[in-house]
């Protein structure tokens, strides 16, 4: 949490004075406010500043239920005894929930929060912009922030832990000799187009899951079928390392005209958004066989944006077996997975058929 964020949380009731100066305090003098960042990440691009770059105290009287501030931590251990103080509080039958996230969040990741929030006892949600899963092209440096925005929708869902680390707490001393790698599955589809995110996803999630773990309470996780693949990585971890968490997944959530909701989303212009539609509708029509594949793919790359000549490009729509991504026919059960970039936003979607 950046010096202008703390200010504006404690102003907002987000941040009690007590978190606040502790957050100032880890900050140190004002011209020192910048993470230090070692030359490999720093070398990634990253923000300027981290919106959760530095430690805040744990209150350990807030955040016991829907409509008081979840308790912020930004440093893994605080995080780690925190969880395992709750987690033993809830009693025998307690149940613990992660929710995973990037922060500048929606109403799709507050469908994850709320199931989580029904199903569990002690509720955590990480927001951390991970700088391992993004290319060196990619959007790291511009990727959305609003953390004042997150801890108010996270307190109003009833959130006990927000954990929010900067990069330099995930990482410290650079990036991770030692990674989890995803094997065929991540090379594949967003792994093709986005080679190495994968690996970036499972060494955070793992690290995330080492951490929540072990607290003598099972753990259940929640990621959005949005993120297909990922999804389905995560679950695939999950068994081959026998790791202690229950993954759940959640539908994906669309806004009123059918397109997925995305923190992305917030990159599209008016003409963007307008012509970012013909995803969830192409799929719609193809799992209703008003078209085939080729027609599916020939719909979304002649797309057009606003007037001009500009029209969304394609990467893939392809249709896979849900539980391996091996190519599968047009047929129900069926997973149809679309990638394309719409003015210079890459959005994803999927449709079961
Ligand atoms: N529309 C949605 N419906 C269901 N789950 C979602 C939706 N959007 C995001 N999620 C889930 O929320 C979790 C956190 O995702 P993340 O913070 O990357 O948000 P995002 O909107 O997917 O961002 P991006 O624009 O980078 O794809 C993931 O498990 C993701 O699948
Ligand atoms: C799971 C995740 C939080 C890991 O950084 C991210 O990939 C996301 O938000 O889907
Ligand atoms: N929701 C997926 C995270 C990413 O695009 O990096």
């Amino acid at each position: 949490m950046g010096r202008i964020t703390a200010e504006r949380a404690q102003e907002r009731g987000t941040l009690d004075s007590t978190a606040h100066a502790a957050v100032l305090q880890a900050l140190g003098p004002a011209d020192h406010v910048l993470p230090t960042v070692t030359d490999e990440i720093a070398d990634l691009d990253l923000p300027g500043e981290s919106p959760v770059a530095a430690d805040t105290e744990a209150d350990t009287e807030a955040g016991s239920g829907a409509g008081s501030a979840p308790v912020v931590v930004t440093d893994p251990e605080e995080f780690r005894a925190l969880l395992r103080e709750r987690a033993q509080a809830a009693g025998p039958e307690g149940t613990v929930g992660l929710v995973p996230t990037m922060g500048a969040l929606h109403d799709g990741h507050s469908h994850l929060v709320e199931q989580a929030r029904a199903e569990n006892d002690v509720l955590a949600v990480s927001i951390f912009l991970n700088p391992l899963q993004f290319g060196p092209t990619e959007d790291l440096s511009r990727y959305p922030a609003d953390l004042d925005g997150d801890l108010a929708r996270l307190t109003d869902l009833g959130v006990d832990i927000v954990f929010a680390p900067g990069v330099e707490q995930m990482y410290p001393g650079g990036l991770p000799l030692i990674r989890v790698g995803s094997g065929d599955l991540g090379t594949q589809l967003e792994g093709a187009s986005r080679p190495g995110h994968f690996d970036g996803v499972l060494t955070v999630v793992a690290k995330l899951f080492v951490l929540a773990t072990g607290t003598g309470r099972p753990l259940q996780a929640y990621f959005g079928q949005k993120d297909a693949q990922q999804l389905l990585i995560v679950q695939r971890m999950v068994r081959d390392l026998n790791l202690d968490v229950r993954i759940r997944p959640v539908p994906i959530v669309r806004a009123p005209d059918g397109l997925a909701l995305s923190s992305r989303n917030a990159y599209l212009n008016d003409d963007e958004r307008a012509a970012a539609l013909v995803l969830s509708r192409t799929l719609q029509a193809l799992a209703a066989r008003e078209v085939d594949l080729d027609q599916a793919r020939h719909l979304i790359d002649t797309e057009s944006i606003g007037q001009g000549p500009q029209t969304v490009e394609l990467d893939y729509l392809t249709v896979v077996d849900p539980s391996t991504l091996a190519p599968a026919d047009v047929a129900p059960g069926n997973l149809a997975l679309v990638a394309a970039r719409v003015g210079t936003t890459r959005l994803i979607d999927n449709w079961t058929l």
